[in-house]
């Protein structure tokens, strides 16, 4: 069980409302939705449902014209392009279904990019960020040097995804977003990569919101939100 602060807030959505095109219907409307700091939070719902736009919306790639999203006390909407981009890098770790990895850089490289682009990240990283990254690697079950030191684009869908999720975690973000990490994996792969990613959050003391359609992954997580319970809109 994670170690849950109730009274700090890593996540605050409020009157949210969003549409992919002005004028259309909206995609999401949530009117309250919160992750308390070091949270592990599974959102499920079916396909089409909006659990993919949140995410965008919670990390800043999309604008938000109603209503608000604060992440470890800010608020994204009222930071502009590259303020934007930076409290991302600082504030969020993402694992995406694709894991975006840089497919002609080491598996390691790929796990540091936060902290090159983040001075809170590689500060938080410890003394020597690499260490942190190998040790992270190691925790994620990639710990052979070979591998480490492999271009990401050779690495099978498993490996890549422990490499996405060490990036994701590195420099102790407040918050994991993860999006179907798992949907590529067979299922005692699914079973032991969250469970590493559960431990992994936990120590770090980030919370997870992990989102998926796939119920029998839902065990383990401090709490399970349908999203058609919590977007109005669907
Ligand atoms: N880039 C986009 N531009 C326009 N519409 C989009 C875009 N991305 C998603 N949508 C639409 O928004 C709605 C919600 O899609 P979203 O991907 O958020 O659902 P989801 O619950 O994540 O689905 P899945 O489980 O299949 O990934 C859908 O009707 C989809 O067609």
């Amino acid at each position: 069980m994670a170690v849950i602060d109730s009274g700090a807030k890593v996540l605050n959505v409020t009157k949210l409302e969003y549409a992919w095109k002005k004028g259309d219907v909206p995609v999401l409307r949530i009117d309250a939705l919160g992750l308390a700091k070091g949270e592990r939070v599974f959102l499920r719902g079916p396909s089409g449902s909006g659990k993919s736009t949140l995410l965008a919306a919670i990390a800043g790639v999309v604008d938000i014209p109603t209503g608000s999203i604060s992440v470890a006390g800010t608020d994204v909407g009222q930071l502009r392009g590259g303020a934007r981009d930076r409290f991302r890098v600082n504030h969020i770790g993402l694992i995406f279904q694709m894991f975006n990895l840089i497919p002609w850089q080491s598996a390691l490289e790929n796990v540091l990019m936060p902290c090159r682009f983040s001075r809170r990240r590689r500060e938080r990283a410890g003394a020597d960020p690499k260490l942190s990254a190998l040790r992270l690697l190691d925790e994620l079950g990639l710990s052979d040097p070979a591998l480490v030191s492999a271009p990401a684009m050779s690495l099978s869908v498993g490996q890549q995804q422990r490499v996405a999720a060490a990036r994701a975690l590195i420099g102790a973000p407040e918050l994991i977003l993860a999006d179907e990490p798992t949907s590529a994996l067979d299922e005692g792969a699914k079973a032991s990569f969250l469970d590493l990613l559960k431990r992994e959050c936990e120590s770090v003391g980030s919370a997870l919101l992990f989102v998926s359609h796939d119920r029998s992954l839902e065990r383990g997580f401090d709490r399970v939100l349908e999203i058609t319970e919590v977007n109005k809109a669907w």
